[in-house]
C-alpha cells in the first residue's frame, strides 16, 4: 500500500450481498447489494453500495477479483449476543425443570457445580459449551463459571482458543446454608477473585475480560457484596448477578438486606450498579427500581427460557424499554433449556404475546425489535458496543453467514421472497444448519478450524 491517497487500513477480505443489522434509529436495516471490506486487524473498513466497487478498490488496494459474492439465499448479520450464560450448568441442559429457582439451586445446580473442581471435567463440559454456543451463532458470551478459579481460567481459556467473545465470572458466594461445602469463606472469596482477575488479564487474550460476579444477594454477605464492588471499582470491570427473578427470592432478599428499601437498593448500596453491570431477569422490578437501573446504567438480561422453565416471572420487556434501560437476551443455561440464541429470540417473542392476551393493550415485541436485543442491545448491555453490534466502520467483523435455504436444512423455501422476509424465518425457524459461517473479529471461527483438535478436546470424542 504505497499510495498515500489511500486510507491506511488493510483489506484481508471484502464480502458482497446483503447485509441485515440494528443501528441506535432503526431496529432493522437492510442493506442490499453492499459491499463490506474487513481489515487485517479484524475490523470493518468500509460498507458501501456495491455499484462503488472500482472507487473501493482503487482506494483500499484490492482486486475486484478477490470479493466473496454471497447467493441469493445468503445474508449477513451480526453475531449474536448472549448476555447471560452458565457455562458448567450446559452438562444439564434441558433435564432439571421441575422445580422453582431455590429449591432448584440447591437441588441441581450446587451439588453439580462443586464438581468443577475436577480440571478434567471442567475441560471437557467447557470445551463444549463454547462449541455449542458458536454453532449457534454466538459470537459473545457472557458467562458465569463456577467458585473454582482455576477452572473459571480453563473457561477463559477455551474461548480463547474457540475465537470467541466473551466475559467469564468466577462465582462469589460466602453463603450457602443447604449445600455447605459449595462456597468460599469471605477471605478466600475476594483473594481468589483478585488472583482470577490477575491471572486471566495477565494472559492478554485479545477478546476475553474477566467480569466480577458475584452469584445473587441471598448467596453473598452485605461484607463481600460491598468488596467486590470496591474491587470491580479500582480494576474498571464488569459486574454481573441475578435480580428479582423469582418472587419467594425477592422475599428472602427483604429478609436477609431489611435495611435495604429493595432488592436493587441492596446492589446499589454495594456499588455494584454501574454502567458495566448487567444482572439478570428483573421480573419483579418496580417502576423505580427501573429507574435506578436507567440512572446508574446497569443493564437486564432477559432470559425467558429460563423464566418459564423454572415458572419464574414474566419480564415486561416493554416497560424496560420504555424506562430507557439498557437490555439484551441471555439463554441463561441451564435454567433455560436451550444454548441457542436463536430460542431465546422466540422465547421473547412468545413472553411479550402472552402479556399481550392478558392485556390486549399491551404492544407487543415486534421480530424486528427482538433481533436488535439479540444483536446491538446485548452489546449496548454489556457495554461492548464500540466494538461489536453491528456493521458499523470501526467496529469489529462479529458476523453470521446465513444461509436459509441450507441442504438438509429446516427451512424449506417455496419462493423466491425478500430479505426480511428470509430473516423472520430464519429467526421463527433456522437452526445452526443455516449458519454456513461465524466469524469474530473478522476471523472464520466456524466451521472449527481442524488445529483445534476438537475430537480430543470433547467428552464423546466426535467434536459435537
Ligand atoms: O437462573 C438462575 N440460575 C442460577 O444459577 C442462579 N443463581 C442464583 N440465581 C440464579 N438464577
Ligand atoms: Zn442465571
Amino acid at each position: 500500500m504505497a499510495n498515500s491517497d489511500r486510507p491506511s487500513a488493510d483489506i484481508s477480505h471484502v464480502y458482497r450481498g446483503t447485509f441485515i443489522h440494528s443501528t441506535q434509529q432503526t431496529a432493522l436495516q437492510i442493506l442490499e447489494d453492499q459491499l463490506l471490506g474487513v481489515d487485517t486487524d479484524g475490523k470493518i473498513a468500509f460498507i458501501e453500495k456495491g455499484a462503488e466497487l472500482n472507487r473501493l478498490s482503487q482506494s483500499f488496494g484490492f482486486s475486484p477479483s478477490e470479493v466473496t459474492q454471497l447467493a441469493q439465499h445468503e445474508f449477513f448479520m451480526p453475531g449474536l449476543v448472549d448476555t447471560h450464560i452458565h457455562a458448567p450448568q450446559y452438562c444439564y441442559a434441558g433435564t432439571a425443570l421441575d422445580m422453582p429457582l431455590l429449591q432448584w439451586l440447591n437441588t441441581y445446580t450446587f451439588p453439580v457445580e462443586s464438581r468443577f473442581k475436577d480440571l478434567e471435567f471442567a475441560r471437557r463440559v467447557y470445551t463444549q459449551v463454547v462449541q455449542r454456543t458458536l454453532r449457534n451463532g454466538t459470537t459473545t458470551a457472557c458467562y458465569f463459571a463456577t467458585i473454582h478459579t482455576d477452572a473459571s481460567l480453563l473457561l477463559g481459556q477455551i474461548a480463547n482458543d474457540f475465537g470467541q467473545r466473551a466475559l467469564v465470572g468466577k462465582v462469589c458466594m460466602d453463603r450457602n446454608n443447604c449445600v455447605k461445602h459449595y462456597k468460599e469463606t469471605n477471605q478466600e472469596c475476594q483473594e481468589e477473585t483478585r488472583r482470577f482477575i490477575a491471572e486471566l488479564l495477565n494472559k492478554k487474550y485479545p477478546l476475553v475480560r474477566p467480569v466480577v460476579t458475584p452469584r445473587f444477594a441471598p448467596s453473598c454477605t452485605g461484607a463481600l457484596l460491598g468488596q467486590l464492588g470496591a474491587i470491580a471499582k479500582n480494576n474498571n470491570l464488569h459486574i454481573q448477578s441475578h435480580i428479582s427473578e423469582n418472587a419467594e427470592e425477592v422475599k428472602l432478599v427483604k429478609e436477609l438486606f431489611p435495611e435495604s428499601e429493595s432488592y436493587t437498593d441492596v446492589y446499589h448500596k454495594y456499588n455494584l450498579l454501574t454502567d458495566k453491570t448487567v444482572m439478570a431477569h428483573g421480573c419483579y422490578l418496580s417502576d423505580a427500581e427501573l429507574t435506578l437501573f436507567r440512572e446508574t446504567g446497569a443493564a437486564l438480561s432477559h432470559c425467558p427460557n429460563s423464566n418459564i422453565s423454572l415458572c419464574s416471572g414474566v419480564l415486561d420487556v416493554r416497560n424496560v424499554l420504555k424506562h430507557k434501560v439498557k437490555l439484551g437476551l441471555g439463554t441463561d443455561v441451564a435454567g433455560g433449556y436451550s444454548a441457542s440464541m436463536l430460542d431465546a429470540v422466540r422465547r421473547a417473542l412468545d413472553t411479550s404475546k402472552v402479556l399481550t392476551i392478558q392485556d390486549p393493550d399491551h404492544q407487543t415485541l415486534t421480530f424486528e425489535e427482538v433481533f436488535r436485543l439479540a444483536t446491538l442491545g446485548g452489546s449496548h448491555a454489556l457495554s461492548l458496543d464500540d466494538h461489536t453490534g453491528n456493521f458499523e466502520v470501526g467496529k469489529d467483523f462479529d458476523a453470521l453467514r446465513v444461509n436459509v435455504a441450507a441442504a438438509d436444512g429446516p427451512i424449506d423455501m417455496i419462493q423466491c421472497e425478500g430479505p426480511k422476509v428470509i430473516l423472520e424465518k430464519f429467526l421463527n425457524l433456522g437452526d445452526d444448519r443455516n449458519i454456513a459461517e461465524v466469524f469474530v473479529a473478522g476471523r472464520k471461527v466456524v466451521p472449527f478450524s481442524p488445529s483445534l483438535n476438537i475430537a480430543s478436546m470433547s467428552v464423546n470424542g466426535t467434536g459435537s
